[in-house]
């Protein structure tokens, strides 16, 4: 008797490589059609969380009762004798990977939930369960396949892909291929782009490299930021049937630019009393608070003193540093991820940042496009981002005010305004209409006549000169985009000529 039918066999590769994809890319939209065929409902290109009440996925929840069906009938037959080679034994074991993270979907969102409403960590009610059902399916009938597996490591692994998922899918919102892509490097930067050779060995080490993020202000580095921070693998200790870590207490923002030099080392590193006035008595910093699986999250990174940027390269190349006013040498054995509005590169050529210490944060690199990049994309994206942000204001009449705010910005600010604060404008923006039933923005406020709406009507009246038209159009777009370097890519300026613009 063989293990699996052709159509079998067929399925359990589809499900194979869908368990391993990312799942905000196109190819698990393609895995999933051609598992489904007629059966698929979409086509739903862009993975993003819906305005309707969030209802399983189909497509999902077809799938998977089709890999429940496959593992429970080629568990029978293996455990009557059936053949199995090498690749058919790989097959079934990875369709047995797939149904049971869908087995525990639940519980495992419902470990997630408790933790952000603040619950402590209980032991894990299903663990035992959840481990004899691992050992039921990989010796079927007591037979030995020769499938290596740890049912400690492979919680661990079910527990940060829901936390990863959740973080991005329900955080970074968005339906334009912008913020989709935007998905998909998060979810990368936390699995790598090869989840099988992640779970492998790669889950140890990743840790060990800083993520950096670089966007405009308000484009949702934070976000980004503690999606990656708080999807880190934490172990699970299978003795006390717990993760060794709380995920939500391993998160640690640090906002560089709102502090003195002084503060932020006494913050990171800790100090020893009287190491400075007003240091009364020792304080452990957030380096050495910072767990094992947690990571600390270095906001306005290029604002920070050089002879800090130089302590801070210490720890990120031997992971050691000091207290102020110790001698004592601490580690610091959690993950970096550092964020910044400014142009890093054009730092380093103003002597404002140090080359080795960038080239030390950027292995790892994602930005987050702005707002008006999303809207070029998805122009219905206003309304889509504007129930979001109602939802969390006023949930009961959240549709009817995002359509409200959406006709006013239509009406008074233009199907294309700049957004130069990007999402967090749009949220300002949104709470004023609300209120006020009108929203002034910040550079039509300040009356420089560099903002777009003032260059637009001088524009229209033929009063501007080519100079002048450039260097104001310089300004728009830096104010959109945020950075010399993406201003002189838009225009097809050097970016010299583009500084030069904006200082004029
Ligand atoms: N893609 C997004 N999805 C949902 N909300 C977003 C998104 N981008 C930004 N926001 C919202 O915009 C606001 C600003 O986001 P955040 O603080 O993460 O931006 P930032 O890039 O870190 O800004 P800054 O550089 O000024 O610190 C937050 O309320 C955040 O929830």
């Amino acid at each position: 008797m063989a293990l699996f039918t052709p159509g079998q066999r067929q399925l359990a590769t589809a499900i194979s490589r869908l368990g391993y994809v990312n799942p905000f890319q196109m190819e698990r939209v393609e895995l999933e059609r051609q598992i489904l065929g007629d059966q698929f409902s979409g086509p739903q290109a862009v993975w993003s969380l819906q305005l309707a009440a969030a209802a399983p996925d189909p497509n999902y929840q077809r799938i998977a009762l089709l890999a429940g069906t496959l593992v429970r009938d080629a568990a029978g037959r293996l455990a009557e004798g059936a053949r199995a080679d090498e690749r058919d034994v790989e097959l079934y074991a990875d369709a047995v990977l797939y149904h049971l993270f869908d087995a525990y979907r639940i519980e495992l969102q419902q470990m997630i939930e408790a933790a952000h409403a603040g619950r402590p960590a209980a032991p894990v009610s299903f663990w035992r369960k959840f481990r004899d059902e691992v050992s039921r399916y990989f010796t079927p009938g007591g037979r030995q396949l020769g499938i290596g597996y740890d049912p400690c490591h492979m919680l661990a692994c079910y527990f940060q892909l829901r936390r990863a998922f959740f973080h991005v899918f329900f955080f970074i919102v968005g339906r334009s291929p912008a913020a989709a892509r935007l998905r998909s490097m998060v979810w990368e930067s936390i699995f790598t782009h090869d989840l099988r050779r992640y779970q492998r060995s790669i889950y140890r080490c990743l840790g060990d490299v800083t993520t950096l993020i670089t966007g405009p202000s308000g484009t949702g580095k934070e976000l980004v930021a503690r999606a990656i921070g708080l999807s880190r693998y934490i172990p699970f200790d299978g003795e006390r049937g717990r993760f060794v870590e709380e995920f939500c207490a391993g998160f640690h923002p640090v906002n560089l630019s709102a502090l003195s030099p002084t503060l932020i080392e006494s913050e990171l590193f800790g100090h020893r009393r009287g190491a400075f006035t007003g240091a009364v008595a020792d304080r452990v910093g957030w380096l050495e608070t910072c767990p094992e699986h947690g990571a600390v999250f270095l906001d306005e990174i290029g604002e920070l003193d050089a002879s800090i940027q130089v302590k801070l390269l210490r720890v990120l190349q031997s992971r050691m540093f000091q207290r102020l006013g110790d001698t004592a040498e601490r580690r610091f054995s959690g993950k970096v991820i550092a964020a910044t509005n400014r142009n890093l590169v054009a730092e380093i050529d103003a002597g404002r940042f140090r080359e080795d210490f960038y080239y030390r944060l950027c292995a790892d690199r994602i930005t987050t496009p702005t707002l008006r990049e999303q809207l070029d994309e998805a122009p219905d994206d206003l309304e889509h981002l504007l129930v979001m942000s109602a939802r969390r204001v006023a949930p009961e009449e959240a549709e009817s005010l995002a359509t409200e705010v959406a006709e006013w910005i239509n009406k008074h600010l233009g199907p294309r305004y700049p957004w130069p604060g990007n999402v967090r404008e749009l949220e300002q923006c949104f709470r004023n209409v609300m209120i006020h039933g009108a929203y002034t923005p910040a550079s039509t406020a300040k009356g420089t006549g560099d903002d777009w709406e003032s260059t637009a009507r001088s524009i229209r009246g033929g009063e501007l000169s080519a100079e002048e038209l450039l260097r104001r159009y310089c300004k728009i777009v830096h104010a959109h985009c945020g950075s010399y370097e993406q201003t002189a890519k838009r225009t097809g300026l050097d970016w010299r000529t583009v500084k030069k613009k904006l200082s004029e």
